[in-house]
């Protein structure tokens, strides 16, 4: 089945999506890819409803906003029988028993003519369990795919998402469940402070190549009281709001800008390498994706600081840009499939989970 995965994460800068063939277990071929940016005004209502939840001024806006900017996109996708559509998180509270991604599937499918499945983290949150990662299923099916093609070792193996917030996958290939081969939650930080350090001081969206961050000396001491947060000691299940943290801000706020920098780039490294130390066994690689892969910095802190090998997963083969788009058109198909989309291993939840709602296409 050709299914059209869309998403837009945490960075708020635009909607990614990638066709996928796949029966929500195999992949069959990666298709074609697309990106609709955010406009500066739009990007406006996005930030201006974060933190909020369904009735809130700006929500509705931004839930109308974000299923205009996706059927926009899915007009270029006109092969896809059927859409997988994360919508906006804008707030993630699992404690609580609550998350919300903003955008209504049914109107989706209103406006594109196409069956979507969407809504993916509530049903998890409402069994107990994170809600979040939900992309761990399908680094498993990645990890499978690419030892297929000769491109990775049959070993256990670590997806790094480097988006706003950090998340990773331990998974085995060699054990065909993905329920029994993966443990995975979010790492901590990624890119989020370091942007917001940049807009703050620099008036830029990110540190472009961590050029900023190469010119700075990480302090060490203001890393190692982040590193005191019970996080990172915390074994799995565990995942975070974008804007946790928070306090790492003001911990650089005296230094100038590229020690600052070096230091949130060093800090979201070293709270990958505390992630590494929860893992069931020491993997042979680390696969980079997500936006953060582009940071030379960042990529240097994180070998330097897990003493393991971190390279970006083009070199198995795969596009890091695109994974969070592919990942929601496979659980789309898993949906449509009543197969498990998360588990115990990867959001904690008291067993397997099949997340997500079904709306049919209007015609
Ligand atoms: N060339 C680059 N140099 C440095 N950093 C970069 C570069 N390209 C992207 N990034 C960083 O990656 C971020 C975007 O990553 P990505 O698109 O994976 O995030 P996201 O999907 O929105 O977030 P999440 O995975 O948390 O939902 C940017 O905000 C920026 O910080
Ligand atoms: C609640 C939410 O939207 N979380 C995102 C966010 O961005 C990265 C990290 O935090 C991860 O937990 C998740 O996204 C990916 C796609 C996931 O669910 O695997």
């Amino acid at each position: 089945m050709l299914v059209l995965g869309m998403m837009s994460g945490t960075s708020l800068d635009g909607v990614d999506a990638a066709l996928l063939d796949t029966d929500g277990e195999a992949i069959f071929g990666f298709g074609r890819t697309g990106y609709r940016p955010y406009a500066a005004e739009e990007a406006e209502v996005l930030h201006a409803a974060l933190g909020r939840w369904p009735g809130a001024p700006g929500v509705a806006e931004a839930a109308a906003l974000s299923v205009r900017a996706h059927a926009e996109l899915a007009a270029d996708f006109p092969e896809a029988e059927v859409i997988g559509y994360h919508g906006q998180t804008l707030a993630h509270d699992p404690g609580a028993g609550r998350t919300h991604q903003a955008g209504q599937g049914w109107q989706l499918a209103r406006a594109t003519g196409r069956r979507v499945v969407w809504d993916f983290r509530t049903e998890d949150v409402r069994q107990g369990g994170e809600g979040a990662p939900l992309a761990p299923f399908f680094h498993h099916a990645l990890a499978r795919w690419a030892v297929g093609q000769g491109r990775l070792e049959a070993a256990p193996v670590v997806f790094l998402n480097l988006g706003g917030v950090g998340n990773l996958t331990w998974c085995d290939p060699r054990d065909p469940d993905p329920l029994t081969a993966c443990v995975a939650f979010d790492t901590g930080p990624a890119n989020a402070p370091l942007n917001d350090l940049m807009r703050a001081r620099r008036g830029a969206a990110r540190d472009e190549g961590g050029a900023l961050a190469a010119q700075g000396t990480p302090r060490e001491s203001v890393i190692a009281d982040f590193l005191r947060h019970p996080y990172f000691t915390r074994r799995a299940p565990k995942s975070l709001d974008r804007d946790a943290f928070a306090a790492l801000g003001p911990a650089v706020a005296q230094m100038d800008d590229a020690d600052a920098a070096a230091t949130l780039t060093h800090a979201a490294a070293a709270a990958v390498a505390a992630g590494l130390r929860l893992l069931p066994s020491r993997p042979a690689v680390v696969l980079a994706c997500g936006g953060g892969r582009r940071n030379g910095a960042m990529m240097e802190a994180l070998a330097a600081r897990c003493g393991l090998p971190v390279r970006p997963v083009e070199e198995a083969g795969l596009d890091g840009d695109m994974i969070e788009a592919q990942a929601f058109a496979w659980l789309a198909a898993r949906v449509l499939r009543g197969l498990p989309t998360s588990g115990p291993g990867t959001t904690g939840g008291p067993a397997a989970v099949c997340g997500g709602r079904i709306s049919p296409a209007f015609r």
